[in-house]
């Protein structure tokens, strides 16, 4: 057997490429453009004919088709500017079901037409899945259905998360016709930083898991998937607190709707319908909201005042109330996407009948005073303490006074800067 040496094989891959070169150029020159054009064009189906493997070509659109190298982790939740995505002519290997897929990224950079270019702005970015023929069936009826899956949830774990509120009417046309703003949605409300029953609290979480989940069971009923909370309690027991922990346990979008400054049920239709999926629309104090003039009702309000106007107050409240719940059950059950809608109280007693009847609300949620157990949640958030000498005194405090978690944790909190540093 003859052995080269690696010169003589540098020497040699020279000589190669240098013919290669030649006969490229003798090519270019001598053969007139159309012929070219068609050698070309049949060549490379000639070659894909013998190629065994086939090439699928995706132009970057919208991120349905969202790529991951198996050796860059998911951005978590927390990371949630972070995004990873593939650099232009990398590649990356997938695997699914024990096959192994090619991915390689490209792009077409267009020839200038404008005096003023912009760095990447004609560029077209695209990518290209390479795989055996074998696996045509496979790719083409599972894997692009499962990689269009996986981008879409990715797509949905990295969003940012908004509060929406509703924009006065009068200004709809300043906001271009939106009829919500918003901004992002950073809470830190947790279940788990929320003082309250543990009981309460695990049968509140199993039903949001439930309900998350439940999307054919809706489906084959034929409702809307949606749920309702009615959140009642005094202020300062974490009702708007347990809302945020909702939309951040379902990573889900907040819509507070405003309903005083709903004129009337025109616009209420207008802002429901622009509501989407995965949100939770929250209605806070509903027993002033549902009041037809549109002012918040004053609570100190004399007696005879109250008396005077419950009458009409009470049909005003209905109207709205049933009207309200009506639109929802109408409106959404077309639309098909989850939502939770959350009711807030601090009376009640003084809601109407419609509201708080079952099967309008889903469930209903008392926030309460804090007990020893909410304070244990509060000194473990406030103080990182998981007990104390004086934990016992303060047991029995708890049960013999009614305080909110919200006075309690107002008296957990660090008075000064020095007083942090102890
Ligand atoms: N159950 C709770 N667990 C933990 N923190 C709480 C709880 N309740 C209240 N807090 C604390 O008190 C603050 C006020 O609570 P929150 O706004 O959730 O009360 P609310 O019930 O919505 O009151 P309102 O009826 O006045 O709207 C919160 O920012 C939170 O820090
Ligand atoms: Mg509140």
């Amino acid at each position: 057997m003859m052995m080269m040496t690696t010169g003589e094989l540098w020497t040699s891959l020279g000589s190669t490429a240098g013919t290669i070169m030649l006969v490229w150029a003798m090519f270019r020159s001598y053969v007139p453009y159309d012929i070219r054009e068609y050698l070309i064009k049949y060549g490379h189906q000639f070659m894909s004919f013998l190629s065994p493997y086939i090439e699928i070509t995706f132009q970057e659109y919208t991120d349905d088709l969202l790529l991951r190298s198996p050796q860059q982790p998911d951005a978590s939740p927390n990371d949630r500017n972070l995004v990873f995505s593939m650099d232009d002519y990398e590649e990356v290997t997938d695997e699914f079901q024990g096959v192994k897929l090619r991915w390689s990224s490209n792009k077409n950079i267009p020839m200038s037409t404008s005096i003023i270019d912009y760095p990447g702005s004609n560029e077209k970015r695209y990518y290209k899945l390479k795989f055996h023929k074998r696996h045509r069936e496979l790719v083409t009826s599972s894997y692009l259905n499962h990689v269009r899956e996986e981008g879409k949830a990715i797509g949905v774990r990295n969003r940012q998360r908004k509060l929406y509120t509703n924009n006065k009417s009068d200004n709809w046309y300043r906001y271009r016709g939106s009829v919500w703003s918003h901004v992002v949605f950073e809470h830190p409300a947790t279940f788990q930083k929320l003082a309250m029953d543990p009981v309460k609290k695990k049968e509140i979480v199993d039903d949001l898991i439930t309900f998350s989940k439940s999307k054919e069971y809706y489906k084959k009923i034929g409702k809307a998937w949606k749920r309702g909370y009615l959140l009642y309690g005094p202020p300062g027991t974490g009702k708007s607190s347990m809302i945020a922990a909702m939309a951040n346990f379902l990573d889900y979008d907040i819509y507070d709707l405003e309903l005083t400054t709903v004129k009337d049920n025109t616009e209420l239709r207008k802002l429901l319908i622009e509501i989407s999926s995965k949100s939770v629309v929250v209605i806070e104090d509903i027993d002033c909201s549902l009041d037809l003039t549109g002012q918040r009702r004053d609570r100190k309000k004399s007696k005879e005042e109250k008396e005077k106007k419950e009458g009409e107050a009470e049909q005003s409240d209905s109207i709205w109330a049933s009207q309200l719940l009506n639109f929802i059950d109408g409106l959404w059950s077309a639309g098909g996407g989850e939502r939770l809608i959350v009711f807030t109280t601090n009376h009640v007693d003084q809601l109407d009948p419609a509201l708080t009847r079952r099967g309008r609300m889903d469930k209903h949620i008392e926030m309460s005073y804090c007990n020893y157990e909410g304070f244990k949640v509060l000194a473990k958030n406030y103080l990182d303490l998981e007990s104390h000498p004086l934990f016992n005194t303060i047991h029995g405090l708890m049960d013999e006074t009614q305080i909110t978690p919200a006075d309690v944790a107002e008296n957990l909190m660090p008075k000064s800067l020095e007083d942090n540093c102890k």
